[in-house]
């Protein structure tokens, strides 16, 4: 059990806190300067506060705030050796933190799935400790990467999830055009994302194979896919996680310039 807390409780923040309740399995306090954002999240933890000093006082204190408001709030927040700062801000590179903070600095991109213990997560490896393993065990995967790999990393897990909600949209309204109703085919769009991850995550067989598993000769599946093979989908998708990841290393240029 860990003292946590989470400064700046909004979309991500937020989404760690619930996550970190349900697993029942550290103690969080909830830091914003917006009352009502404390207000909608103090179910889902052990304290409210809008005071820094009092978020300062956790052994792992997770950075949830926007990465240009980093390097004012860091100084602000008065922390020593033996405490963690863990900070979520895309682009903000781990040496600047360590310049604001006398604290032991760990840099992770999380994703908003923490909510529902299924966050993909990158830490970076040479400064991960089993400290922080054990919380982002406690809200789903994560996977242990060099710095130089958080900005791709940003981009395919931190920015994945609207991509993948844009996907699934895509395929809901595919299914409403042929006939299904709104709510049966957001459902089953969802639902079919969440089994083939399950399924990927699961298989021993390549992403490749379990697509030929489901193409039955001259079945359905087969016609589709000649459609997806034939169109631009593949390198549209490689685009938008490639523009992503230059935005997270142009936020560490801002960053580094301030
Ligand atoms: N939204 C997402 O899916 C993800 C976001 N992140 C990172 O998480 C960080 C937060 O992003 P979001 O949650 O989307 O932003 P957000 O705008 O939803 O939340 C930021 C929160 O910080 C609070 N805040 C501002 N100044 C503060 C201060 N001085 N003290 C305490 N709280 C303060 C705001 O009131 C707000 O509730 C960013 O650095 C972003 O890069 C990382 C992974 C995924
Ligand atoms: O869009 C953003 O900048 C944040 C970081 C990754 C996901 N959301």
């Amino acid at each position: 059990m860990t003292q946590i807390s989470v400064v700046g409780c909004g979309n991500m923040g937020g989404a760690f806190i619930k996550g970190l309740q349900e697993s029942g399995e550290h103690t969080v306090t909830a830091c914003d300067v917006d009352p009502d954002v404390l207000d909608a999240i103090a179910p889902y933890c052990d304290e409210t506060t809008t005071e820094l000093s009092v978020a300062a006082e956790a052994e792992v204190v997770v950075l949830a705030v926007k990465p240009d408001l980093v390097g004012a709030i860091l100084p602000d927040l008065e922390l020593d050796a033996d405490q963690t700062l863990l900070s979520i801000a895309a682009g903000v590179p781990t040496d600047l933190l360590e310049s604001e903070t006398d604290a032991r600095v760990v840099r992770i991109m999380p994703n908003l799935a923490a909510e529902y213990g299924m966050m993909a997560a990158a830490a970076t490896e040479s400064t991960v400790t089993d400290e922080v393993r054990a919380i982002l065990d406690a809200v789903g995967e994560f996977v242990e990467v060099p710095e130089a790999q958080m900005d791709i990393a940003t981009a395919v897990n931190g920015s994945g999830p609207a991509f993948v909600f844009y996907l699934i949209n895509a395929m809901a309204k595919a299914g409403v055009d042929g006939g299904l109703s709104e709510a049966d085919s957001r459902t089953l769009a969802a639902q079919t994302f969440k089994g083939a991850a399950e399924t990927v995550l699961n298989s021993e067989k390549s992403i490749e194979d379990l697509i030929e598993a489901v193409c039955s000769p001259n079945g359905t599946t087969i016609e589709g896919m000649e459609v997806l093979w034939d169109s631009d989908v593949e390198a549209e998708l490689g685009e938008a996680v490639a523009a992503a990841e230059e935005r997270s290393k142009e936020l560490a240029r801002d960053a580094d310039g301030e």
